[in-house]
Formats: C-alpha cells, sequence, structure tokens
C-alpha cells in the first residue's frame, strides 16, 4: 500500500513532528493526519509498527489538541474520527453487535484527575465510583454465546466488522465453549476480552523459534495476535494462549428485551427489577460465577478518584512480577447507569480511561559495536545506541547475542532501531527499521581474533557464538572473578564489580586465588579505602571460605553448569576433588545433567590449570568439602520431603528456609503437584495455595511449624 519512498518521507515527516521541526498547526494538520493514518497501517494491518506506542500516542494526543481548539478542523476521515484499524482479508468479516471502541489515554495523576472532574460535572456527583482493572497487553476479542453455547469469535478489525476466528478462539482453554447464561435469564450475550500469551510461555516460544532458526517475535502481544490469526487452529492451539474477560457489551433476556452499551433503551432496562447486574464489578463477578476468567480478583472498586490513582501506582509497582504483560491500568465508571448517561464519543466511551504506564519502548540510533568477552570466553556483541529512557532507565548498550541475531534483525550500524524494554528488564532490540537507510550504513564485522588477548576465535559447527578459547585470557579471567564472587556464587559482600575491575586494572588482582592473598596494605593506600572498608572486605573474603560446596562448583563457572546443577554434583560428592574421578557416563546419571553438561564438567576437571588453582584454593584455607555430609545423621532428617514456599515469610528470607530445606536432605520443588509433601505458606498466599488445598497429601504448614521442624 505504501511505497519505499513514501514510508521514508512518512517516517521523516513522524521525527520531524516529534521532535517539533515541523510546528504542529493548522497548516501542517492533513501532513500530520497521513502520519498517523500511516502508523494505524503499519501496526494494525502489518502488524509491524515503525515507532513506539507512547510515539504515536504523542501525535495523536497533537491532533486530538489543534481539533479541540478549533473544532471547524475536524473531518470525518481524520483518525479521531473512527476506531481504526484496518482488516486483512484472510478471514470472513463479520459485524460486532455493537462497535468495539478505543480507549481514552492518561499517563499521570492530573490526567486522571482531569477526567474525574468531568465525570463527577457530568454526572452531578460529589464522589464517583470506579472499577480499576489492568489493561491487559493482548489482543482483542469479542464473544457471542447463543443459548449457552459460544457461537462465534471476532477479532476487533475495524471496531465495526471484525474477522471470524471462532475455530481458532476454540483453543483458547480458557475460553468455555458453553457456558449456563439462562441461569440469569440470558439468551444472547456479547463479551469483550483480551487473548495474552504469559510472559513464560512467550520465552519458551521464542526460544523454540530461535532452535528452528524462525524470527523472534518482539513481544507478547504480537505473539498473542499472531496466534489468533494462524490459518491452522492446531496451531493456535500449540501456542498456549489464555484469556481475560471484561465486559459485557450486549445481551437479550429470555423474555426477548435487548440491553446493550448502545441502545437507548439501556437505563430503562437497567431500572428493571430482573437485570442480572448493574454495575461493572457485578457484571465481572456474573462472568467469573459462569467460568470465565474476568479480573474478578485483581480489579478494585474504589470511591474517589486518589484511591483510583494509588491503586494504579501500586500495580505498576509490581507490573514485573505478574505473570503477564500489561500495559497500563483500567478505570472504569462503575455504575451502569451513570455510564449512560456519559455515553461514549465516536472513538472512546467517555466513562472509562485508560491509565497507561510508563513507555517501554523507544526509537533509537545504532551508533557502534563493541565486542565483550565473557568468562567462558564467549564473545557477545553489544550494541551502543544513543541513549533513550524507557521505563524509568536509561538504556545506552544492549547486548545482541550473537552473528546470526544480528543476521535475523537485520542490523546495521547507523541504523534507526526500535528498543524495547519488557518485564524481564533485560532491554533488546525488536528490529532495525531498513526503510529508513540513507545507504551510509555500514555492516556490522565480526573480529577474528579475541579484542582482548589478541588470539584467534572459534566457533564449534553446532554453536552461534566464537570464543576465545585461551585460557589465560585477561578478559575471562577478569570475568570469571566477578562471577565467583558475585551473590548467588560465594558471595563476598562488600567486593562488588567495580573493585574488582580497579584491583585487577591496578595488578592486585591477577586472579581467583588472588581474592584470598589481597595486600590489605597496598589497598590501604587507594583512595576511598578507609580501615572501616578495609575490615569489612577482609571479613567477607574470609567468612566465604566457609560456604557451602554447591556454591564454590557454582563460583567456578564451569559452562552450563547453573546453581541447579552445582547442588546436584555437591550431593554427589564428598569433596570437590571427587569429581576429578567422575566419568562422562557417570556424571550423564545424576539428575537432570545431558551430554553437553556431563562433557562440559569433565572437561573442567581434566584440566591441570583448573586443579591447580582447587589445591591452591584449598591452601588459602577454602572450604572444598561436603559439609552436610560430614556432619552426619542430619542430612537424611527430611530424607527427600518435598517442600515449596508460597507468600511472604517473616522471620526467614525465602532463599535461606530453601537452604534449609536441602541442608537436611530435602527438595524443593517448583510446583504444586502430587509430589509435593509440605506446603509452607507465608503471609498473602495466593493461588499456590487454593490449588494445594486440593491435592489431601500435601501437607499444609506455617512458617513457625516449619522452623519447628527444622530444629
Ligand atoms: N506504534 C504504533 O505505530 C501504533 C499505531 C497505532 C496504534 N498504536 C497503539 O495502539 C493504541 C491504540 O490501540 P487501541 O485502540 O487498541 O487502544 P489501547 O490499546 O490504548 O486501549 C484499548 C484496548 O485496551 C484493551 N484492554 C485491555 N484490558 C482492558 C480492560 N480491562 N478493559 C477494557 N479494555 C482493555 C482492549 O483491547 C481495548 O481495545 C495506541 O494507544 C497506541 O499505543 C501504536
Ligand atoms: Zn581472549
Amino acid at each position: 500500500m505504501y511505497s519505499l519512498q513514501q514510508t521514508k518521507e512518512l517516517q521523516q515527516a513522524t521525527a520531524d513532528f516529534l521532535q517539533q521541526r515541523i510546528p504542529a498547526d493548522q497548516q501542517n494538520i492533513q501532513l500530520l493526519r497521513s502520519v498517523l493514518r500511516f502508523h494505524e497501517y503499519r501496526y494494525y494491518v502489518l502488524n509491524d509498527p515503525l515507532i513506539s506506542d507512547y510515539e504515536y500516542d504523542t501525535l495523536y494526543k497533537v491532533l486530538v489538541a489543534l481539533e479541540t481548539a478549533d473544532p471547524t478542523l475536524v473531518t470525518p476521515d481524520s483518525p479521531t474520527q473512527r476506531v481504526g484499524k484496518g482488516l486483512t482479508k484472510v478471514f470472513p468479516t463479520v459485524q460486532h453487535l455493537v462497535p468495539m471502541l478505543s480507549l481514552e489515554n492518561s499517563y499521570d495523576a492530573e490526567d486522571l484527575q482531569d477526567w474525574d472532574r468531568k465525570v463527577r460535572e457530568l454526572s452531578g456527583l460529589d464522589a464517583v465510583e470506579y472499577c480499576v482493572e489492568p489493561k491487559f497487553d493482548g489482543a482483542s476479542i469479542s464473544l457471542v454465546y447463543e443459548h449457552n453455547q459460544l457461537v462465534r469469535g471476532v477479532t476487533r478489525g475495524d471496531g465495526v466488522q471484525g474477522e471470524d476466528i471462532t475455530n481458532n478462539i476454540k483453543q483458547v482453554r480458557s475460553i468455555p465453549l458453553s457456558a449456563d447464561f439462562r441461569r440469569y435469564g440470558i439468551e444472547e450475550i456479547e463479551i469483550r476480552g483480551e487473548v495474552i500469551m504469559t510472559k513464560n510461555k512467550f520465552k519458551k516460544f521464542n526460544d523454540q523459534r530461535m532452535e528452528a532458526g524462525l524470527p523472534l517475535l518482539a513481544n507478547p502481544r504480537n505473539a498473542a495476535s499472531g496466534s489468533l490469526r494462524m490459518i491452522d487452529p492446531k496451531e493456535t492451539a500449540k501456542r498456549g494462549l489464555e484469556a481475560f474477560l471484561y465486559h459485557i457489551s450486549d445481551y437479550t433476556t429470555t423474555e426477548g428485551v435487548r440491553v446493550s452499551d448502545e441502545t437507548d433503551h439501556s437505563k430503562e432496562n437497567l431500572e428493571r427489577k430482573d437485570v442480572p447486574f448493574t454495575t461493572h464489578a457485578q457484571s465481572l463477578e456474573l462472568l467469573w460465577q459462569l467460568g470465565f476468567r474476568s479480573p474478578e480478583k485483581e480489579k478494585k472498586v474504589v470511591k474517589g478518584i486518589q484511591g483510583v490513582i494509588d491503586y494504579c501506582h501500586e500495580y505498576e509497582s509490581k507490573r514485573d512480577d505478574l505473570p503477564y504483560e500489561i500495559d497500563g491500568m483500567v478505570i472504569k465508571v462503575n455504575d451502569l447507569h451513570l455510564q449512560d448517561k456519559l455515553g461514549m464519543t465516536s472513538h472512546h466511551p467517555r466513562w472509562a480511561m485508560a491509565f497507561k504506564f510508563k513507555a517501554r519502548q523507544a526509537t533509537s540510533k545504532l551508533k557502534a559495536v563493541e565486542f565483550n568477552v565473557g568468562r567462558t570466553g564467549a564473545v557477545t556483541p553489544v550494541a551502543k545506541i544513543d541513549p533513550v529512557h524507557i521505563g524509568g532507565v536509561t538504556v545506552g548498550s544492549i547486548s545482541i547475542h550473537n552473528e546470526e541475531y544480528i543476521r535475523e534483525k537485520d542490523l546495521k550500524i547507523g541504523d534507526a532501531v526500535l528498543v524495547e524494554r519488557a518485564g524481564d528488564v533485560i532491554p533488546q532490540i525488536v528490529k532495525s527499521l531498513p526503510e529508513l537507510r540513507t545507504g551510509e550504513e555500514t555492516t556490522i564485522v565480526f573480529p577474528t581474533h579475541c579484542p582482548a588477548c589478541g588470539s584467534q576465535l572459534f566457533k564449534e559447527e553446532s554453536e552461534a557464538v566464537w570464543r576465545c578459547v585461551n585460557i589465560e585470557c585477561p578478559a575471562q579471567t577478569l570475568e570469571r572473578m566477578i562471577h565467583f564472587v558475585s551473590k548467588d556464587a560465594i558471595d563476598i559482600k562488600h567486593f562488588g564489580e567495580a573493585n574488582i575491575r580497579k584491583f585487577n586494572a591496578l595488578g592486585l588482582l591477577p586472579d581467583v586465588p588472588g581474592i584470598y592473598k589481597l595486600n590489605y596494605d597496598k589497598i590501604a593506600e587507594l583512595e576511598g579505602f578507609g580501615k572501616k572498608s578495609i575490615d569489612n572486605l577482609r571479613n567477607a573474603i574470609e567468612a566465604s571460605k566457609q560456604q557451602p560446596l554447591h556454591r564454590l562448583i557454582y563460583a567456578l563457572g564451569i559452562r552450563y553448569v547453573g546453581e541447579t546443577t552445582a547442588k546436584t554434583l555437591a550431593n554427589a560428592v564428598n569433596n570437590v576433588f571427587d569429581l576429578q574421578n567422575k566419568s562422562i557416563e557417570e556424571l550423564q546419571g545424576l539428575e537432570d545433567i545431558g551430554v553437553k553438561v556431563a562433557a562440559s564438567i569433565h572437561q573442567f576437571f581434566e584440566n591441570a590449570q583448573n586443579i591447580e588453582m582447587l589445591h591452591e584454593l584449598q591452601l588459602l584455607g577454602v572450604h572444598m568439602n561436603n559439609q552436610k555430609k560430614e556432619s552426619n545423621g542430619e542430612k537424611n532428617m527430611l530424607d527427600n520431603q518435598t517442600f515449596l514456599f508460597t507468600g511472604s515469610l517473616s522471620k526467614l528470607k525465602r532463599s535461606e528456609a530453601e537452604e534449609m530445606v536441602e541442608q537436611h536432605g530435602g527438595k524443593i520443588m517448583s510446583g504444586i503437584s502430587s509430589k509435593l509433601n509440605y506446603l509452607v505458606v507465608g503471609e498473602d498466599a495466593g493461588s499456590k495455595l487454593e490449588k494445594a488445598k486440593k491435592i489431601t497429601t500435601i501437607k499444609i504448614i506455617n512458617e513457625d511449624e516449619f522452623l519447628k521442624m527444622m530444629e
């Protein structure tokens, strides 16, 4: 639809508007509209946006402001005058019973206060009751049930018409194929909701794509909307989609009375005694009772806007802990009478407002690529970008993983790039924007030799990563030390990465054993090292010698050996040197250790330099023995009993409690199943507790009871 040339021009105009090089005034209003239409096409039709949502919203608001200031400027085809969204030709088109509108956006407390003021003015109330719920970041859908049966599932489409994706919708397990609406006197009903992919599913899904050599998807929202549009419903089924249903837009009762967001009769209908609900919160409750996953547990009903603001902020702070992505909250006037009174514009209802969290996407420029050498010698390209603010942090460097990744994302130095900081906090480049290239971009060239030590790099055939195999490579040694002292490894407090880099650069810390041979007199001469900080450091280093064996094994930084594998290895031996005598086959016999991991462990303990280092550490006083096995008897107290912790503990840290279990020979489980023996319940325990109650063999105990057991 848009030629390459047009694309370039519109992107240029986008940047000009955003950086205010083109004034947003009457004269340029047509251009601004073209720009918005173009981005809507990229976003809704191609599912391939070129700018971040925040940037789009900013431009949209400029247009709204212009049109509000002078309503004569409004044209019927202005992006503000319709719901927007395009349709593809893949699925048959069907009409929604009631148009699916958009939401008005707000970004801070002030926006919400302004809106509340308007709602109070229009309603004549002093304080309005609101229902606040998460704004799920997925693909919106509309469902129709007739005589208790699901008859249709439709995408939002252009808001008036959507794509009929009923067969795909039926693959979403949390959407019931039938529900007893008749119990509530309802014959036909239209329900709105959001299909989502959880963060976990998304990660696994992308891992699989990576392995299969397919392009990765940028975020769970794209994954959800793409999955809903698969031609083959079996493909949709594989994606493990979920759905939240949050709105009843239209229903007809058994007596044939229609109640809808739109019909003029709704008000009088709502005054009837026999309607099943008169507030939004009640409609969520009703959906929940009927077996739908509505935000019944997530929602909160509050009176007055301050409570709304507080709840929005509370949710924003726990956003990263949720299993799914949300991009904000939605605030709805709770009373349906009042909703009717407020009505809607052609674009959005006046009784609802989205509160958008801080943007997590931005566009930037890829300026250079640096190559870092990790502790296992892997050479990782790191993109240096023009610093951008995303979700409260400034991002200037981003790992771009390996050559394949660079090829797949088509990255070049000089490219404009779309950057996202998703729920897992590590920023990534969603993609480059090749449409904007000027011809001056340059290819990213991988080094053939290690940037730290100059030795030639190697790549195994089955791998995507180039490595420096020089065991004395200074960059690797440095990274190994940083890993060795880190929190999950040998855990030397007061000895952060910055100190290691500093001591290493000054020649005070050449290698891992050097940690236990520090020259404190020399350190005392450095700026910022008083007596107290040196004592702290010395004590922490001394204490680290007593760490349990699994921490030492993990700290060694053996490739593929994470914390769990380190524990398995520690449990299998009396001291670390026993691992020297284990064959690859023996190692593979241990729980969850496959060929690749076994070979890597074997290789590590075959290497004379590594063994020498371990002997040196032992001479320096670092414990090499399995202390658990030494303190005999205790070890089997729990004899492989399984434990899981849920909710927040008040006396112990979660990690301490788990360590106690393991020290006594017990095991930690990752989820509720019939294999679980004990669920230890702290405060605010949620779904895990509910689930555990259904399995009678699980013993549910509190923190005190747990501590008693451990005595
Ligand atoms: N990057 C781009 O180029 C580009 C282009 C066009 C649009 N966009 C983005 O799309 C947005 C507009 O899309 P939109 O019209 O879908 O609006 P929206 O995403 O801002 O909000 C409306 C949608 O929120 C969803 N939603 C989630 N939870 C909900 C809940 N509990 N209650 C009600 N609705 C809920 C519904 O699907 C509803 O359609 C813009 O704000 C912009 O960020 C981006
Ligand atoms: Zn090197």
